[in-house]
C-alpha cells in the first residue's frame, strides 16, 4: 500500500496560501492544487514540476473486430509509429508544455520490430483477448503486464521523473475500460457504455451487447481486481494499472487522462487503497465511465473541454495548470510582509 502524502506539508501549504498577497480563496482550484502538489512532494512552497513524463501504454483488443469501434484495428500500429515520429495529437501538446513521451507497444498486433528496441521490448501478445467470448489474458500474462508498467514508472523516476502521466492507444479500448469500471463499481453495461471514437446508434446498441456478455461471463471473478484484469482487461491496461501502483509507492504524483488513465486509477485504488490520493485528474472525458470512476475517486477534474483523444492529451492539457498552481504558491509575496510594520 502506497503511504499517504504528507499532511504536515499539506498544512503548511493551505498555510502559505491562506497569508499570500490575494484575497482570501482568490487562486480558486490553483490554490488547491499548490497544497497538493506541496502534500505530494513534501515540500513548501512546492518544487518547480521538472521532468513531467509521458508513457503510452499501446495494444490491440479483440473486442475491435466485433463492431464496438468506428475506426478499424490497423490504426493502433499505425499510431504508435506516429507517436515515435512525433506526429500525433499528444506530441504537438507536449512539445508545446515540455513533456517527455515515451511510447510502449504493450500487445499491438502487428510486428513493430523496425522501431526503436526500446518499443517493443516487453511486448506481452500481439492483441489481447475480446473480452465477450474470453479472457482478455492469461494470468501469467496479467502479472507480466503489470510488471512491465511498474517497471516503466520505476525507469521514469530513476531518471529524475517528478510528475507522470499515462497514455492509451489501442483500437476499442474504451471497451474493456469500460469493463474494468462496471466491474470496478458494480455498473451494468448501459451505465458506463460511451461512444468512443464516435460509433453510430448501431455501433452502441453492439457495444452495450458487448459490455453486457463480457460481464456476465466474468461473473463472481469481477470482485477481484486483478481478476478483473484478467478477465475484462487487456495488457496494457494492466500495464497502465502497474505504472500507477509504482508512482504511488515511490510517492511520485501523477496526473490522469481519460477513460483509459481513470479506468487504471480505480484499479489500481481497488488493488491498493490510496493509489488515488496521488491522482489529480486532468479533464472530464465525455465518457460516462470516467466520470462515474472520478466520483469513485474523489477526484474532480480540472479540464472539461469536450476532450475525448485518448494518447495522454487532456492530461498534457492540464500540466500548465499545476506549473501554474507551483508558481503561485512560490512566488507570490505574502501580504503581512507588504504592510507597513504598527507600532
Ligand atoms: C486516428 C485515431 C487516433 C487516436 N488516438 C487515440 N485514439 C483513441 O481512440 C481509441 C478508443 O476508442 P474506441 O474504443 O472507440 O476505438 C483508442 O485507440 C484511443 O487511444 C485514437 C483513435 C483514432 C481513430
Ligand atoms: O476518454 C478518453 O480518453 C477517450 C475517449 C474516446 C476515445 N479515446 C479516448
Amino acid at each position: 500500500m502506497p503511504t499517504p502524502p504528507s499532511t504536515t506539508a499539506a498544512r503548511a501549504a493551505a498555510e502559505r496560501l491562506a497569508g499570500l498577497a490575494v484575497p482570501a480563496g482568490a487562486l480558486g482550484r490553483l490554490g488547491e492544487l499548490a497544497v497538493w502538489v506541496s502534500s505530494v512532494q513534501g515540500e513548501v512552497p512546492p518544487r518547480p514540476l521538472e521532468g513531467v513524463r509521458l508513457v503510452i501504454f499501446a495494444g490491440d483488443h479483440g473486442v475491435a473486430g466485433h463492431g464496438v469501434s468506428a475506426y478499424p484495428p490497423a490504426i493502433t500500429a499505425a499510431m504508435v509509429r506516429t507517436f515515435v515520429a512525433g506526429r500525433a495529437g499528444v506530441n504537438a501538446l507536449a512539445r508545446a508544455h515540455g513533456v517527455g513521451v515515451r511510447v510502449l507497444d504493450v500487445a499491438v498486433d502487428a510486428d513493430l520490430s523496425d522501431l526503436p528496441a526500446e518499443v517493443g521490448a516487453h511486448k506481452v501478445r500481439r492483441g489481447s483477448g475480446a473480452i465477450h467470448l474470453e479472457d482478455a489474458l492469461h494470468p501469467v500474462e496479467t502479472t507480466r503486464a503489470l510488471e512491465i508498467g511498474r517497471r516503466a514508472a520505476h525507469e521514469e523516476v530513476a531518471a529524475g521523473a517528478q510528475l507522470l502521466l499515462s497514455g492509451d492507444m489501442g483500437i476499442g479500448n474504451t471497451t474493456p475500460a469500460a469493463a474494468l469500471v462496471a466491474a470496478g463499481l458494480g455498473l451494468d453495461a448501459e451505465e458506463v457504455v460511451g461512444r468512443g471514437t464516435g460509433v453510430d446508434a448501431e455501433g452502441l446498441r453492439r457495444k452495450t451487447a458487448v459490455l453486457a456478455a463480457a460481464l456476465a461471463r466474468a461473473g463472481r471473478r469481477a470482485d477481484d481486481p486483478v481478476e478483473t484484469l484478467t478477465a475484462l482487461g487487456s495488457a496494457d491496461l494492466a500495464a497502465t494499472v502497474g505504472y500507477l501502483l509504482a508512482a504511488a509507492e515511490a510517492g511520485v504524483p501523477v496526473l490522469l487522462d481519460g477513460l483509459m488513465a481513470v479506468a487504471c486509477a480505480l484499479s489500481a485504488e481497488r488493488i491498493a487503497p490510496g493509489t488515488g490520493a496521488w491522482c489529480v485528474a486532468g479533464h472530464r472525458s465525455p465518457e460516462p465511465a470516467q466520470s462515474l470512476a472520478l466520483a469513485h475517486l474523489g477526484l474532480e477534474p480540472l479540464l472539461d473541454l469536450g476532450l475525448r483523444l485518448g494518447e495522454g492529451s487532456g492530461a498534457v492539457a492540464a500540466v500548465p495548470l499545476l506549473r501554474s498552481a507551483v508558481a503561485l504558491l512560490r512566488d507570490v509575496a505574502q501580504l503581512d510582509d507588504l504592510l507597513p510594520d504598527e507600532g
